[in-house]
């Protein structure tokens, strides 16, 4: 018995190295939130909850992340037995619906908190890592063709990245194609190039995206059109032979048979936060792997706890065959954890260690903690 004693949340304020432009608002921060879970037993266990440009991505924000987790799930736990996850995690999915991020956040402080107690990694708790590197890519997002083309070439001298995402959907059709093309063309066979829309296109222009796209060379476009428009995701999948990811119609097990079943994407985007925890994430993974549906280690752009989530997980799936965009730790300009997670050779290395095998450092905590930053500004007079 490791009793819920206490959950904590912060939010961090960490800025991001450049502005990522994405279809829907261009990120010069990213908030994380970050989640401690005391046990009884003096054991603890860390978790985290990031959502992607305030409100402009998905229905959470930070703040509501926060609150779901302070006025609602914390109340709802404490004092449950933290060993016993499933039972925890049902009673949070009774009691609070959607809000799948925070519900992520604390599942994972529960796993690391219980890995940490067996003194077993994430990943063997969900019966054992079966590679220890996975691939990871870059999403090139500065909104210039130029920039990303020497970042692009930066990183695959570096050996960091040679998988690519390309943001687009904020630009006229023509120009995202222009733009597409001279990065192609400038790359060539060096790198994998695919394309992000996060839902910009109607289905016309979606029609007219793909077949460029597809021209192009580009071997994957994700979430074209709107999340609600599966059977319209699945007439784009059937009609062009370029590979087309479902990510934000993916909000768990219950969306992800429902695409499966209609074969609307030949590819999943798998997010932990996006699918409400580890557990069911996983469950998106097995419909996945039984419909021979592709899959691919989705980001919410998260820092380094939420990234090691991911990581432990993804370490477990049997056929990870798009690789991974677990690179959130490395848009940031300052690292949170007290050792960061190690990219090399073009993919990255599971931590270590028991529970997440990642712990962050107290020092960056206090400096990005947005709390703390407001009591600081508050006593300067500012
Ligand atoms: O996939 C998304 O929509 C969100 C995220 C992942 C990588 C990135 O740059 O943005
Ligand atoms: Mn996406």
């Amino acid at each position: 018995m490791s009793k819920i004693e206490h959950v904590e949340t912060t939010i961090l304020d960490i800025p991001t190295i450049r502005g990522h432009v994405l279809s829907m608002t261009t990120m010069t921060v990213q908030s994380v939130v970050l989640v401690r879970i005391r046990f009884g037993d003096g054991s603890e266990g860390w978790g985290e909850g990031t959502a992607i440009g305030g409100m402009s991505y998905g229905p959470e924000s930070p703040e509501s992340i926060r609150l779901a987790i302070d006025a609602y799930i914390t109340p709802a736990i404490t004092g449950m037995d933290g060993d016993d996850i499933n039972a925890v995690t049902h009673r949070v999915e009774k009691l609070v619906r959607g809000n799948p991020i925070a519900r992520c956040a604390v599942e994972t402080a529960l796993w690391d908190g219980l890995g940490r107690r067996l003194g077993v990694s994430v990943a063997q708790l969900f019966g054992g890592p079966v590679r220890e590197t996975m691939p990871v890519a870059w999403t090139l997002a500065s909104g210039h063709s130029e920039t990303d083309i020497d970042e692009a070439r930066e990183m695959i001298a570096a050996r960091r990245h040679n998988i690519f995402k390309l943001k687009i959907g904020k630009r006229a059709l023509r120009d995202d194609l222009a733009h597409v093309g001279a990065i192609k063309s400038a790359l060539g066979d060096a790198a994998s190039i695919r394309v992000d829309v996060n839902q910009a296109w109607n289905v016309t222009e979606a029609r007219h995206g793909l077949r460029g796209l597809q021209e192009i060379g580009v071997d994957l476009v994700e979430q074209p059109i709107a999340a609600r428009f599966h059977k319209s995701l699945g007439h784009l999948s059937d009609a062009y032979e370029i590979a087309v990811m479902a990510d934000e119609a993916l909000q768990g097990p219950e969306d992800a048979m429902r695409v499966a079943a209609e074969r609307s994407a030949d590819v999943f985007a798998v997010k932990i936060a996006q699918s409400g925890g580890l557990r069911r994430a996983a469950e998106v993974v097995a419909i996945a792997q039984s419909a021979g549906i592709g899959i691919y280690g989705g980001t919410m752009l998260e820092a380094g706890i939420g990234t090691a989530a991911a990581v432990q997980l993804f370490s477990t799936v049997e056929r990870l065959g798009w690789g991974t965009e677990l690179f959130g730790p490395l848009l940031m300009k300052d690292e949170i954890l007290a050792s960061p997670i190690e990219y090399r050779d073009f993919s990255l290395v599971r931590p270590q260690g028991p529970g997440l095998g990642v712990v962050p450092d107290p020092e960056k905590i206090a400096c990005y903690d947005r709390d703390a930053r407001r009591v600081l500004r508050s006593v300067a007079g500012e």
